[in-house]
């Protein structure tokens, strides 16, 4: 199944707000962290419900926002939420592929993306794309929970029909430099508001034991990896 086939059928049935809900107990944090200045253009890779640049836009004084999906349902519905919530910053979304972004080169202040660069059929590529877009001194934002050590995501797979590269922390930082990027720093947001149930409430119907609940959610958490364009 294609990007697009899986992901505008996520869009249908809500699951994109679904996400934000999720994705948002870590993904506040990482866009606090990013240096966005008054007048800054901001990309969101894999925007899904558009929620990063909402808050940016709230949050900052950027000027423009693109968010960039491959499934056209998803940037239908982050349209509609961003018109509802009228941000102060023009907010576009674009239909497209993490493989060519559709930005000059240096066009671009900063990049963010949540959940989804994993699911980059070449994720090289699209560092060096990413690289390309920003502007010296921009910055790219990379948080997954998908990854190498979250031992707790390796069975996601399973369950979704577009392929997802799992590299390790090393491996995102080789990738990175490979592609051009300085690594400025990495480390694991911590999900602090999942709600965790009492140790007697194990096992769940997603858990096994409240220990492996507090590792996926306190410790891994969210691996953060920001690169910085020479
Ligand atoms: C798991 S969702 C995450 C959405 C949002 N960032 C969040 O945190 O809730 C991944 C998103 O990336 C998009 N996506 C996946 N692979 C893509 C690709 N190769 N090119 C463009 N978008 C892609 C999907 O359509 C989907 O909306």
């Amino acid at each position: 199944m294609s990007v697009r086939e899986e992901f505008d059928a996520w869009a249908a049935d809500g699951r994109d707000k679904g996400m934000e809900e999720r994705h948002w107990h870590t993904a506040k944090h990482v866009l606090a962290r990013m240096p966005v200045e008054d007048g800054d253009r901001v990309l969101d890779l894999g925007t899904g419900s558009g929620y990063a640049l909402r808050a940016l836009a709230d949050s900052t004084g950027m000027a423009r926002g693109y968010g960039l999906d491959g499934a056209p349902e998803m940037t239908h519905n982050a349209r509609e939420y961003a018109l509802d919530a009228s941000p102060a910053a023009d907010l576009g979304f674009v239909v497209g592929d993490f493989g060519h972004l559709p930005f000059d080169d240096d066009s671009l202040d900063h990049a963010f993306t949540m959940e989804a660069f994993y699911y980059s059929a070449d994720p090289i590529e699209t560092l060096r794309e990413v690289a390309r877009v920003l502007r010296p001194g921009g910055t790219f934002h990379c948080a997954v929970n998908y990854y190498e050590e979250n031992v707790h995501s390796h069975d996601w797979q399973e369950h979704i029909s577009v392929d997802m590269t799992r590299w390790d922390a090393s491996e995102y930082r080789d990738a990175f430099r490979e592609a051009g990027l300085h690594v400025a720093e990495q480390d694991n947001v911590a999900d602090t508001e999942i709600d965790i149930p009492p140790a007697g409430e194990f096992p769940t119907e997603n858990w096994d034991s409240r220990e492996a609940m507090v590792e996926r959610y306190r410790e891994f958490g969210t691996l953060l990896t920001v690169g910085v364009v020479p």
